[in-house]
């Protein structure tokens, strides 16, 4: 969602969104990692894309909705890979997420400052990535998470 258009605008970190989503790519072994802005929330810090989850949408759509927003991807939605509540209170679900390998993605700058693809083992040495997200590559280095391969 643009900044500033909605109360849940990213400058108003009192009111943090409840419901969000995570959409994770793996392609050849790597990771489509964003960071992220430096005008929203938890800016500059690398995470996967995703967001809130708007009124009335399917966690599936709100998946399709960040990845069309944040990245221009038009991608499709596999299987839910985990769930989880952040330290700070929001409902996160993680769903993994295909894209057709010959679209690149084109960042919108006032979400995402720029895309990397990584090993789970470099995302998780990152100093400045989302805490919820060390816990999820700690468990698919467990394989407690299982991500396909793409099809
Ligand atoms: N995008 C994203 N958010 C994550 C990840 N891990 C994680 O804990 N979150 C949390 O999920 C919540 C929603 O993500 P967000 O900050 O991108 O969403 P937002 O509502 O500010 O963005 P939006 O306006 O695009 O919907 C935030 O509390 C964020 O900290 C992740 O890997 N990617």
């Amino acid at each position: 969602m643009p900044l500033g258009q909605s109360h849940n605008s990213h400058a108003d970190s009192s009111r943090p969104p409840r419901r969000g989503v995570v959409g994770v790519i793996m392609e050849q072994g790597k990771l489509l990692v964003i960071r992220r802005s430096r005008l929203v929330r938890a800016p500059l810090k690398y995470c996967f894309p995703g967001g809130s989850i708007e009124p009335g949408e399917t966690e599936q759509q709100a998946v399709l909705r960040e990845l069309d927003e944040e990245l221009a991807l038009d991608v499709t939605v596999g299987k839910k890979l985990w769930h989880c509540t952040t330290s700070w209170g929001v409902d996160l679900a993680w769903w993994q997420v295909f894209r057709d390998p010959s679209q690149e993605p084109q960042i919108a700058p006032s979400e995402v400052d720029s895309y990397y693809w990584m090993t789970a083992a470099e995302m998780q040495v990152l100093r400045d990535l989302l805490p919820s997200n060390y816990e999820f590559l700690k468990l698919l280095a467990q394989q407690a998470i299982t991500i396909d391969e793409a099809p």
